[in-house]
């Protein structure tokens, strides 16, 4: 039977908080070669530079087990109510593989459904990529466009910038490239810019909002017919519009558009980038073979997470180690830092994932908590964020865990070699040199040359990011986030907090708004109506 607790009601958390660090700075390369868990796909976890000790890890295994983690997961693919918040199933899951037993909900099977929603939209994907399907003018679709927000936007962003050179890289010759463009900021300049040099009659625009309700997006679905009607005036949008929405949503079944694919309530936004919300972009700009492949790395790391010995189990010991941090070692933030410019909007999806997530202050049954929850989520690519905010990381007053991404090969196998190595010889070379910077740091007798160390990190590593290490790489912070949400007690499916803004804007566009929020109307000359 599964119990619920808060994590201060363990007695695994109240052994934890007499545990001692491990010390990087006495980090050793025994440590390197041994603290190495495999992850999925070909990617492995380092944690030689992470603060666990062997007698850590028992303590966070004996958590694991008091808080019921792998059953709770297992639960949860299950069909069990796990978003206690709205009372819903959470079953992103089940759109890579079948976990354990099948989910029927109302005579219908959950994986069956995905699958029939996934067969729809890869059949209407290669009909637009093989040109059988055509523009309302008679051409070819050459550009696709996603109109989206949140959920809806940054994981199929991230993983489109991630696929999108090692697609063109590995592509046979007679695969159409489609370029993918997105729009999501209801500032007008983000759709104008996207579209400033859009040919209409050659692109595809997939509207994606699960709730069909969602203000910047509706918003630019205008945006885009008023200039369309103004710069393609014989165009039929319709005939370049198809939607993904929940079955249940104002989008759903209106006729305006020329294909509709669902998702359900139990495809939380942030969870579904393997649903239709990324594989109709995806599908379309690389062929729904490379989408597949996706799902697979992302069923693989959803399979490696079921694994009970916690140093087997990457995404379990990347969730608790992330909690020892924030709850034993009081680190309030933890930044990510791949080192794969193909990863630059991969921390803002985990910024939504994680914060969207666990950026709660109640239980899943609504009473407040003891103890932090959800730090603060932020990144760039390496190298660029050497150059920018690691001043911070290695010397300010803020120790905050850092969490490296890396591959052995590029993605493309361009390359130059300067001064006697190449560049991603350099781009690897200054990884490693980071990691050691930041665990051992250098004594200076000048303070302001001193570098203390200590500063702990994690390595994710594999040989290429592959459309299956992408996966791989995207289940596991999502599985991360599920176990940690679960080992705090908290419900990390919804997402209360975006309401109350939402609210107040609708108030002061179209109700009657507070003095304050008048006042600042006027300061930023807001006219509505
Ligand atoms: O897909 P929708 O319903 O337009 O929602 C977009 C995003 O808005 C949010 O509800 C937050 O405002 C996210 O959770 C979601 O991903």
């Amino acid at each position: 039977m599964l119990t619920y607790k808060n994590l201060d009601q363990t007695r695994a958390y109240h052994r934890l908080l007499e545990t001692r660090p491990f010390d990087v700075t006495s980090l050793t390369a025994e440590r390197v070669e041994t603290c190495q868990t495999p992850l999925a796909a070909g990617l492995t976890l380092s944690w030689a530079a992470a603060p666990l000790e062997e007698k850590t890890l028992d303590i966070l295994e004996e958590l694991a087990q008091e808080q019921q983690l792998l059953e709770k997961y297992r639960a949860l693919a299950e069909g069990e109510r796990m978003n206690t918040g709205e009372n819903r199933l959470v079953l992103h899951h089940l759109l890579r593989g079948q976990l354990g037993a099948e989910v029927i909900l109302e005579g219908r099977n959950q994986r069956e459904f995905y699958l029939e929603q996934q067969n729809r939209f890869n059949a209407f994907a290669q009909s637009v990529r093989d040109g059988s399907r055509k523009g309302s003018t008679g051409k070819p679709f050459t550009t696709v466009v996603q109109i989206g927000i949140g959920g809806s936007d940054l994981g199929p962003r991230a993983l489109y910038l991630a696929l999108a050179d090692w697609v063109r890289a590995h592509r046979a010759e007679s695969e159409p490239l489609l370029e993918a463009r997105f729009i999501s900021n209801v500032d007008p300049d983000d759709a104008a810019a996207v579209l400033a040099d859009i040919d209409f009659e050659r692109t595809l625009f997939v509207l994606v909002s699960k709730s069909g309700t969602t203000q910047e997006t509706l918003t630019n679905e205008q945006f885009v017919a008023e200039l369309a009607a103004r710069r393609a005036p014989g165009l039929d949008l319709k005939k370049h519009t198809v939607a993904v929405t929940s079955e249940t949503s104002p989008m759903a079944h209106n006729g305006g558009y020329l294909e509709s694919f669902f998702i359900d309530d139990y495809i939380g936004g942030r969870y579904s980038a393997t649903s239709a919300v990324g594989g109709v972009i995806l599908g379309i700009a690389f062929g729904p073979r490379i989408f597949q492949r996706l799902l697979d790395g992302a069923h693989q790391a959803d399979r490696a997470a079921l694994e009970p010995d916690i140093r087997k189990n990457a995404a379990l010991l990347d969730a608790l180690l992330g909690l020892y941090e924030r709850n034993v070692l009081a680190m309030a933030a933890t930044a990510v830092l791949p080192y794969s410019q193909a990863l630059s909007r991969f921390p803002a999806h985990l910024q939504q994932l994680d914060m969207e997530s666990n950026g709660k202050r109640v239980n899943r049954h609504g009473e407040a908590l003891n103890y932090q929850t959800g730090p603060l989520v932020f990144g760039e690519p390496g190298t660029n964020g050497q150059h920018s905010f690691y001043q911070l990381l290695h010397q300010g007053t803020t120790p905050v865990p850092l969490q490296f991404i890396g591959f052995r090969d590029s993605q493309q196998g361009q390359d130059t070699t300067f001064e006697g190595s190449t560049s991603q010889t350099k781009l690897k070379a200054n990884l490693a040199a980071q990691i050691v910077a930041f665990a051992k740091g250098r004594a200076h007798e000048n303070p302001n040359k001193h570098f203390p160390g200590g500063r702990p990190s994690t390595l994710i590593v594999g040989e290429q990011l592959t459309p299956e290490a992408l996966g791989a790489l995207l289940a596991h912070y999502e599985n991360k986030v599920m176990f940690q949400g679960l080992a705090w007690n908290l419900n990390s499916f919804d997402q209360e907090g975006v309401q109350l803004g939402k609210m107040l804007t609708t108030e002061l566009l179209t109700g009657s708004p507070g003095a304050e929020l008048q006042a600042f109307a006027r300061l930023l000359g807001v006219n509505a109506g």
